[in-house]
């Protein structure tokens, strides 16, 4: 049969041909359109997600009036949506947006949700992170770090964690936004880390995933806080990592996505934190014979969780991979030009504590079926006219469209042998177009504006 009239056919046409008794025709014809519709729907709508995306970030703008405590989130999630498509916005927009947060910045450091509200870490880094993603030396340079440093120090617990804000709760999504802004901006030190990996120790249950604190259920956002401040730290190999890939496999379901907890639903965002737990993991911990192997000889961990089966799943690296810093001890690094930052608590000697694995080539398959999460984003999170979901029957947001293209990012160069070079056309879900920017997955950040951040804070 001609496959192009087959795609054209019609319902009268199939009706002629039900009659004529060519079933296997029929069959041709519904595998032809149905493959052209899957293939159509398989392609990432850029145009529509950016207008969507843009057209928020307009509304936040030039005022940013929106009366509630999540702008900084908003800026982050839109523009680093649109940075993972290879968009930019205009400068106008950008000007805007640095502005914005400038005002969002406590005099005693830290950011709220809008000028004038309290500094809380999760707004923190959501504003660092937008400030990265928008890259150049304004918008680096908006950022007090002393002072950040300061509210930092005042949000660490006599415990070794972090609370969200002053007198607020204590929890994993705390230690890690503290230790992420803290890396990004080259102001991580002893005084910040200390007991930390104790505390995220305490978190891991029986499950193998992290929980938000002692005692609750583990869950994707948490697991992937837990882990990445681990990294940051040098002391995932305190961890026990065998049953946290056993628990992490398993939140992958039938349909592609993956779900946040057992027994619930898959939900897109999942995407991100369950599919970026696979990225830390691939890129800072060696798989392989059942076992993985930190590729750090890092710190002690001096209080055993529990659950831990440390040193017979999990030994010390084996290739002498350990030791290479990626920051020195340099006590310049911490200039500021800025009178106001002229005096700081910082201790520069004790910023030594960048995470010092290096990557890791593997050279295997990821550990989830990267192409089947491809497929449910862009098939059930997706929504043609722009942004992504949940799944189906739930609204577009823009926490999701970030989360969501966080994981296809992800999931689209988990293959991949090193950041420098482009995954192959197998690794990516429909056509190549749908390629977007890769991500360094311990901040959630594209990953040239990662290195254009590091570099501009350890001058
Ligand atoms: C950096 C940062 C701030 C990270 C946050 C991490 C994160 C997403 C944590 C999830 C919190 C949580 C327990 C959601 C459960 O919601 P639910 O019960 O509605 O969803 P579920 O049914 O899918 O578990
Ligand atoms: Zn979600």
């Amino acid at each position: 049969m001609d496959s192009s009239k087959a795609r054209r056919g019609t319902a009268s046409e199939v009706e002629q041909l039900m009659v004529q008794d060519q079933v296997f025709g029929i069959y041709d014809i519904f595998a032809n359109i149905h493959q052209q519709a899957k293939t159509l729907l398989l392609e990432i709508q850029r145009d529509n997600h950016s207008e969507f995306l843009t057209k928020g970030l307009r509304k936040l703008s030039p005022s940013f009036c929106v009366l509630d405590a999540n702008r900084p989130w908003l800026c982050y999630w839109i523009l680093h949506s649109i940075a993972l498509l290879g968009d930019s916005v205009d400068d106008q927009l950008e000007n805007n947006a640095v502005d914005f947060l400038n005002r969002c910045q406590d005099s005693n450091g830290g950011y709220g949700g809008g000028p004038g509200q309290m500094p809380h870490l999760a707004t923190t880094y959501a504003a660092v992170n937008t400030l990265v993603t928008l890259g150049g030396q304004k918008a680096l340079s908006s950022i007090n770090r002393c002072k950040l440093y300061t509210f930092l120090r005042r949000m660490k617990d006599p415990s070794g964690a972090f609370r969200m804000h002053d007198a607020g709760e204590i929890d994993v999504r705390a230690c890690y936004t503290a230790v992420s802004v803290a890396s990004l901006l080259n102001i991580l030190d002893d005084e910040l880390i200390q007991n930390l990996g104790n505390y995220i120790l305490s978190c891991q249950t029986y499950e193998g995933g992290i929980s938000g604190e002692p005692g609750s259920e583990a869950h994707g956002g948490y697991t992937f806080c837990g882990l990445a401040a681990m990294i940051l730290i040098n002391e995932v190999h305190c961890l026990d990592l065998s049953r946290l890939i056993d628990w992490v496999v398993f939140r992958q379901g039938v349909e592609g996505g993956f779900q946040g907890r057992t027994n619930k639903l898959v939900d897109g965002c999942y995407s991100f934190w369950q599919g970026g737990v696979f990225a830390l993991l691939r890129k800072y911990c060696s798989i392989g014979n059942d076992h993985l192997v930190p590729q750090d000889t890092g710190g002690d961990c001096s209080t055993d969780s529990p659950y831990s089966t440390t040193g017979s799943d999990i030994s010390e690296g084996e290739e002498g991979l350990g030791g290479i810093s990626s920051q020195t001890d340099d006590t310049s690094h911490f200039k500021q030009e800025d009178p106001e930052n002229a005096s700081c608590s910082v201790n520069p000697s004790n910023i030594s504590h960048s995470y010092t694995y290096i990557e890791k080539h593997t050279g295997i398959e990821p550990l989830f079926h990267s192409l089947a999460l491809q497929q449910f984003l862009l098939l059930c999170s997706q929504d043609q006219e722009g942004g992504f979901r949940d799944k189906p029957g739930k609204h577009r947001d823009y926490y999701h469209t970030c989360y969501c293209l966080s994981g296809l990012s992800v999931s689209q160069h988990s293959w991949n042998e090193n950041e420098h070079s482009p995954p192959s056309a197998r690794a990516v879900m429909g056509p190549y177009s749908n390629l977007l920017e890769p991500i360094h997955p311990l901040h959630n950040v594209v990953i040239y504006r990662y290195h254009e951040a590091k570099d501009f804070f350890s001058q």
